[in-house]
């Protein structure tokens, strides 16, 4: 058990400080490059748990619509390069992120075999939660790009107010994580003000509004696109834990 948490601690602390070697990801549709400089950031800790070979789900596929590559491609154009600073950076995402986040350490036997992140669970692009999280240089914006897909449908031809909770919390949660990792959300808030057609392409924005000791306070706006509706509006509390939390249950 002990030897257990310590690779666990260690991983998690990989997962905010390793150095990062110079890097870029081919993908067929997407080239991404990374910074080269000595620095905390879940972009370089997350691409060093993985092998070449493990799907990386925030780049572009063939059931993005228009308006999700447009918006990728303006972020993604405002992203670091090798030898300039950017405004943005891609976060790369996985389906078996805490498999990876706790040195391959499994933290139940249903871990063991069946877990997978559970926005990225469903095989069939375009089927549930499209998505791509960038993060601001300084940290403390984040912004997704995402598209609703069919299986998320709540009321008739709407999106599910749960599916919308879900995005909320991987957003704040994701920029909680770079800020503090690890982290759990201790409290969600939300007020749902306009109703998301199911198929849309929408923004989630994430605010770093306070830090206090191990709590980090985080606002959230979902827009459409081009800003003129108001979505959701949240908030959310996380709280830096100790690993050894997640490990008594
Ligand atoms: C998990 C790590 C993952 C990292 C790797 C991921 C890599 C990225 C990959 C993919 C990105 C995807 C990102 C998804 C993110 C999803 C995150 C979730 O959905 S987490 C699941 C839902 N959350 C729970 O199940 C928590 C259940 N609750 C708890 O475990 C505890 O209550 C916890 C940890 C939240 C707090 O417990 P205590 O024992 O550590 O702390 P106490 O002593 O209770 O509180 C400390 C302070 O915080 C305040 N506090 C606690 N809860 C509060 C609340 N609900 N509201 C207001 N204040 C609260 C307290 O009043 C206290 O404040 P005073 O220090 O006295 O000032």
């Amino acid at each position: 058990m002990a030897k257990n948490l310590f690779r666990i601690f260690r991983s998690f602390q990989s997962f905010v400080s390793l150095p990062f070697t110079k890097n870029q990801v081919a993908h067929p549709c997407a080239s991404v490059a990374f910074r080269t400089t000595f620095d905390r950031t879940m972009v370089q800790a997350l691409a060093s748990f993985f092998s070449p070979k493990s799907r990386d789900f925030s780049l572009p596929n063939s059931s993005w619509g228009e308006e999700m590559i447009r918006l990728y491609e303006f972020y993604n154009n405002q992203c670091e390069g090798e030898n300039h600073g950017g405004e943005w950076r891609r976060l790369p995402s996985y389906n078996r992120s805490l498999k990876y986040a706790s040195g391959g350490v499994y933290l139940s036997k249903i871990i063991q075999s069946k877990a997978r992140l559970f926005t990225r669970n469903i095989r069939e692009p375009g089927a549930a939660f499209e998505y791509v999280v960038f993060v601001s240089k300084d940290e403390q914006r984040c912004v997704c790009v995402f598209q609703s897909g069919h299986l998320l449908e709540g009321p008739p031809g709407h999106v599910h107010g749960g599916a919308i909770a879900t995005m909320i919390d991987t957003v704040t949660g994701s920029h909680a994580s770079i800020l503090s990792a690890p982290v759990m959300t201790a409290n969600l808030n939300i007020n749902y003000r306009s109703p998301i057609p199911l198929g849309n392409t929408v923004l989630v924005e994430s605010c770093l509004d306070k830090r206090e000791g191990r709590k980090l306070f985080i606002s959230c706006k979902v827009t459409s696109t081009d800003g003129s509706k108001l979505h959701t509006e949240a908030t959310a509390l996380f709280l830096s834990i100790n690993v050894s939390h997640l490990l008594r249950g």
